[in-house]
């Protein structure tokens, strides 16, 4: 039970040795356990704290029916608020966002190098949003397509902190057939092509289980990177 793995272990999928490469969980669905180096982890969680000092600081999104969401979003590029892009964060003080840095554009294509292996198509992958989302032990996200792009295109996500279950499943409804992946720091997700409008959430944040040195000794980053479409 110390473990912090409560889940039955099928079909959770357990990261095992942190070097494994990429694994497929569903067509265009790229699981890269361990990508990123705990130095490079931690130097990601240091531009975090910066983010979250503004212009626009982290903050619960409401959704249509009133309630807030559990995770914290602090967004680069565009603004996003349940259903819509803007540059502006019309929901939070009105101030526009942070541009969306150059190292993120490349850590993007070189993520996608990583998951799909064509050169040409990590070339031209240009990112123009980032949602960062800050889970605390007991935050999820419901199961939900991300569909406010305009473009087809790839969505990158990296993790940094406490592990946590992260359902994978279908285009066409929020239940079965799914896969529960156990994402932890450090890890790269990419899903595109066919499964680029997969519902996906997370089910559950395992309290205690960031490894030292990562940065966050406590809680969950997720970053996913968009092509936004919008100009
Ligand atoms: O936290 C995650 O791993 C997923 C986040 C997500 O699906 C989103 O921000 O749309
Ligand atoms: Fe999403």
């Amino acid at each position: 039970m110390s473990s912090g793995w409560t889940e039955p272990l099928f079909p959770l999928e357990l990261p095992d040795a942190p070097d494994a490469g990429p694994r497929v969980i569903a067509p265009g669905a790229v699981h890269v356990p361990g990508w990123l180096s705990l130095e490079q982890q931690r130097w990601i969680v240091a531009r975090f704290e910066e983010w979250t000092r503004g212009p626009v600081p982290l903050r619960a999104a409401v959704l249509p029916g009133g309630h807030p969401m559990s995770v914290r979003t602090v967004c680069l590029g565009w603004h996003w608020q349940p259903y819509r892009y803007t540059r502006e964060a019309f929901d939070v003080n009105g101030r526009r966002v942070l541009d969306f840095p150059d190292w993120m554009v490349r850590l993007g294509r070189k993520a996608m190098l990583e998951a799909y292996g064509d050169a040409a198509e990590a070339a031209r992958y240009t990112p123009d949003t980032a949602l960062v989302n800050f889970y605390d032990e007991t935050a999820k996200m419901g199961m939900h397509q991300d569909k406010d792009e305009k473009s087809r295109a790839p969505v990158v996500s990296l993790s940094m902190g406490d592990s946590c279950l992260f359902r994978f499943g279908n285009t066409e409804t929020r239940t079965k057939p799914y896969t529960d992946v156990g994402l932890s720091s450090g890890d790269l997700f990419v899903f595109g092509g066919a499964s680029r409008f997969a519902y996906h959430g997370v089910t559950k944040v395992l309290p205690g289980t960031a490894p030292e040195g990562c940065g966050l000794p406590r809680g969950r980053i997720n970053i996913t990177m968009r092509v936004t479409g919008m100009s």
